[in-house]
């Protein structure tokens, strides 16, 4: 079935009283996340990720609003898709260490009621998939971090869980086995539905189907990100530039633009010659930047136009930033 949803957050709201303070973590917010897709949760340190995240696994409860997870209501009914689900939470390795790799599969799927032969098979398999299969019988403490990372999520994925969430995947991990995670992750979906939440945008460009961004607590934005990098329609060009010895104050005339929605970076290549890097809100906004150039005898020796990176465009959302009436 195309699009079937798998977990609906309805206008959930989770605030935290400390002292005398309220902490309004998460307002009023609401998703569905699609059967087998990858979901990603973005947004600036302290928006709300981990606690909506907390709230989804029943670990902390919202304050009003509703989540469904796989027909079942979450709090209430959190014992019902324990067995259905699968979760690390920021990077932790809630592993027994003492115990090997495999047997720490046996003992969470005896936990979860599950018979050894029917986590052998997907335990291999990712343990394969993670280059972690001669790893399966080490104690997990004598495993180096990443591994210990990885050993965390061939027991979750032993369990063939229906929706898998990963709080911060990477952390901590060095680039190797960052990039066997990010395959491992982008395999995932033909599996299971993900929901991750993480602070790497390439990480997330590269394997998100659908994303949304947080911002104090309010959801800014939500969709796949081609259509919120259409959304947001930033302009890139990479201008160099030819400079004459007594005019070389283009680049604060350019700077002052910011208010009108001009964004520079500028590459000193030598003495004479700059490479200026422009984002702009509107594409009008180029003949300002030529004026400014002609005025300061600054000459445009080459033009292009770049494609426009998701950080930026994340930036701006952030920077835009107020709540969305309607989701893309
Ligand atoms: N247990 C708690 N008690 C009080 N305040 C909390 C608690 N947990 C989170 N907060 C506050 O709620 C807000 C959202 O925090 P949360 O951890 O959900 O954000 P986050 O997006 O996951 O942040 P980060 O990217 O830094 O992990 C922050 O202001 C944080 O200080």
């Amino acid at each position: 079935m195309p699009n079937e949803i798998v977990l609906s957050a309805d206008r959930i709201v989770k605030t935290y009283t400390v002292g005398k303070r309220t902490v309004e973590a998460v307002k009023e917010i609401s998703f569905d996340v699609f059967k087998n897709e990858i979901f990603a949760l973005l947004g600036p340190n302290g928006s709300g990720k981990t606690s909506t995240i907390k709230m989804l696994l029943g670990l902390t409860l919202p304050n009003a609003g509703c989540i469904n997870m796989l027909g079942f209501q979450i709090p209430k009914d959190v014992n019902k898709v324990l067995g259905h689900t699968g979760a690390i939470l920021e990077g932790a390795r809630n592993l027994y260490w003492h115990m090997s790799v495999m047997e720490n599969v046996y003992y969470f799927a005896n936990i979860k009621g599950k018979e050894v032969a029917q986590v052998k098979e997907p335990m291999e398999l990712w343990a394969e998939k993670l280059n972690m299969a001669n790893n399966l019988n080490m104690p997990v403490g004598r495993l180096s971090r990443g591994m210990q990372q990885k050993a965390a999520l061939i027991c979750c994925l032993a369990m063939n869980p229906s929706i898998l969430i990963l709080d911060e995947p990477l952390l901590g991990l060095d680039v190797m086995t960052m990039f066997e995670m990010e395959d491992a992750i982008r395999e995932l979906k033909k599996y299971t539905t993900v929901i991750l939440s993480s602070h790497n945008l390439r990480f997330v460009e590269r394997v998100a189907d659908r994303l949304a961004i947080l911002k104090e607590g309010s959801l800014i934005a939500m969709g796949p990100i081609n259509e919120l990098k259409k959304s947001i329609s930033l302009f890139q060009f990479r201008l160099t530039l030819q400079k004459r010895e007594a005019n070389w104050g283009y680049l604060q005339d350019i700077e002052s633009m910011h208010s009108k929605g001009v964004k520079v970076k500028v590459t000193e290549v030598d003495d004479y010659t700059d490479i200026v890097e422009l984002t702009l809100s509107q594409p009008e906004l180029i003949f300002d930047i030529m004026s400014t150039l002609k005025e300061y005898n600054a000459v445009p020796i080459e033009i292009s136009t770049l494609g426009e990176s998701f950080e930026e465009v994340f930036l701006s959302l952030i920077e835009r930033g107020e709540q969305l009436e309607a989701c893309v």
